[in-house]
């Protein structure tokens, strides 16, 4: 009996030897990337020393760093795109232009968002930004108008009306110490719900609790990537979704009712002006500012989309406009106060292109402020509100550079690397805005600076978050000097939806006279 047990064993672990040479067996057999011409594979890829026998799944919860250090130590050690064998499937961590490339203008295989973003689906189910294959192109190519050039013309006075009030509160409040994380998120989540809904936020009854909702979906999605066991649905359903149950039925239920009301006057609108018809780009009514929201309920009446469609694109809006863009306020805000001589170029850039009356502040202006773009640019190259994004592959899937990745790969590209690769930015932790301009930037690889991401899954709003970052400074410039209160090695990241700082980001404001 012992003998057959013995034998049995034995060609078990034979069998599970060779099956190693395809499957990382101990990390539930995933399945090995291969590369096209039989060449080994550290040729094309580097291959991080696993730190435990189960592949690299448990790499980051030996390391003791959280995932955002981890990776960027990764990054820095391999220095080059590299490979890693979670439980079930590999990931490929992409840190080169090169590779972000092949993967940004794929037009097939690689235009499924990865695993991660399943977690954002009970609270966007399937919009824009989580969806793929027809649904998603239906949808691009439905709301591709909301950006056009004369309707982000018409956003700018929201933008203009909502810095107007920031600043009016600033002055309202203690110069000597502003705590930039506390007050500019109220700004953003303003702005993109009345360009969204076409609402003001602050005159809706539940704002705050609306306000702290957000707050609270994005803290458990937080938890979730961070912890190995809540990858598994039925752990997070059993101990974290409880959680945020409530708030994400608090979220929804405020665009449904606003998309209801909206869908009410415009039904009211048209049986008083049968004859009137739509156009694309105009208001469907004249006394009422346009929102996104328009676009969709047309292409409800067109039968394109239903409710249940219309509240997943508006929470997707209200998501994505939000942290990204507060973000990347914040941290050109705190460079302002960090590079002085930079600022005041802003602020002469202002003087000459900027009306005096800066309630006539329009985008033919804006346009003109190229320094002050550059300077937004280099923020957002060192500090990128989306450090990371992933793709999935959806078969086996053949790439221009030798690797064969196999189905439900994870495809991650470290945006926040690339712009930190000296071989794309002279020292790249150097704060230089003048690497913008367009004498510096030519000959770059054109995905060395992808904040947006790019290729066909790029961002729906980059103009309308460069045009209102702008406006939120000219605001901000012509009225203040913004001086410092810390210093730029106190800022620590972290990860979250968006890039994170646990800091508090202060600086100093003075009246200018
Ligand atoms: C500084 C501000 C912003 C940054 C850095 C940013 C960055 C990005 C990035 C990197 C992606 C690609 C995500 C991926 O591939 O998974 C993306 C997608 C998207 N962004 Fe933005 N974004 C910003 C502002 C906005 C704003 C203001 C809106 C809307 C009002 C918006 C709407 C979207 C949508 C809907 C998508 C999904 C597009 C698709 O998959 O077709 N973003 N954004």
């Amino acid at each position: 009996m012992l003998f057959w047990a013995l034998v049995i064993g034995a060609i078990i672990v034979a069998w599970l030897y060779r099956l190693n040479k395809d499957y990382v067996v101990l990390a539930c057999f995933t399945k090995r990337v291969r590369t096209v011409d039989g060449t080994p594979l550290e040729n094309s890829v580097a291959l991080p020393k696993a730190r435990t026998i189960f592949g690299n799944a448990f790499d980051l919860a030996v390391s003791g760093d959280n995932i955002f250090t981890f990776s960027r130590k990764l990054a820095a050690t391999m220095k080059r795109s590299y490979l890693q064998y979670g439980f079930f499937m590999p990931f490929y961590n992409i840190i080169t232009a090169d590779e972000a490339e092949i993967v940004m203008s794929d037009q097939k295989n690689l235009i499924t968002k990865g695993l991660v973003y399943n977690f954002m689906v009970p609270f966007l189910n399937r919009g824009l930004l989580t969806s793929s294959g027809k649904r998603w192109h239906a949808r691009r190519k439905m709301l591709t108008p909301t950006f056009h050039f004369n309707i982000l013309g018409q956003f700018e006075e929201i933008f203009k009306e909502e810095s107007k009030k920031f600043v009016e509160n600033l002055e309202a409040s203690d110069l000597n110490s502003i705590t930039l994380n506390e007050i500019i998120p109220r700004f953003t989540l303003n702005t993109v719900c009345e360009t969204a809904l076409g609402v003001k936020l602050d005159k809706q009854m539940n704002a705050d609790q609306y306000r702290a909702s957000f707050r609270m979906i994005e803290e458990v999605f937080v938890t979730r990537i961070g912890n190995p066991f809540y990858l598994i649905d039925l752990v997070y359903n059993i101990f974290l979704a409880p959680k945020i149950e409530k708030h994400i039925s608090i979220v929804h239920r405020f665009s449904s009712d606003i998309i209801d009301k909206r869908r009410q006057l415009l039904a009211a609108e048209i049986e008083r002006e049968p004859g009137v018809k739509d156009d694309e780009n105009e208001d469907f009514s004249s006394k009422k500012r346009y929102a996104m929201l328009d676009t969709l309920l047309r292409a409800e009446r067109d039968g394109l989309i239903d409710h249940a469609g219309i509240c997943e694109e508006v929470d997707t809006f209200m998501f994505e406009g939000f942290d990204t863009t507060s973000m990347a306020l914040l941290f050109s805000f705190m460079n302002f106060s960090l590079y002085p001589e930079m600022q005041e170029r802003c602020y002469q850039e202002i003087l000459e292109y900027v009306d005096d009356d800066i309630s006539k502040l329009d985008v033919n202006q804006l346009a003109k402020l190229k320094y002050m773009e550059y300077f937004i640019k280099e923020t957002l190259r060192l500090y990128p509100s989306v450090p990371v994004i992933t793709r999935e592959t959806t078969s086996e899937t053949i790439l221009p550079n030798n690797l064969i990745l196999p189905e439900r790969t994870q495809v991650i590209i470290h945006i926040i690397d690339i712009h930190h690769n000296p071989k794309y930015f002279e020292n790249p932790n150097t704060f230089d805005p003048e690497r913008f301009t367009p004498e510096r930037s030519a000959g770059r690889h054109p995905f060395a600076f992808v904040p947006f991401s790019a290729g066909q899954r790029n961002c729906i709003g980059q103009k309308f978050a460069i045009l209102e970052m702008k406006t939120f400074f000219v605001y901000i410039l012509k009225k203040f000097r913004v001086l410092p209160l810390m210093d730029a090695k106190d800022v620590t990241l972290a990860a979250g939806m968006v890039i994170k700082t646990p800091s508090a980001v202060k600086v100093k404001l003075v009246k200018r006279v």
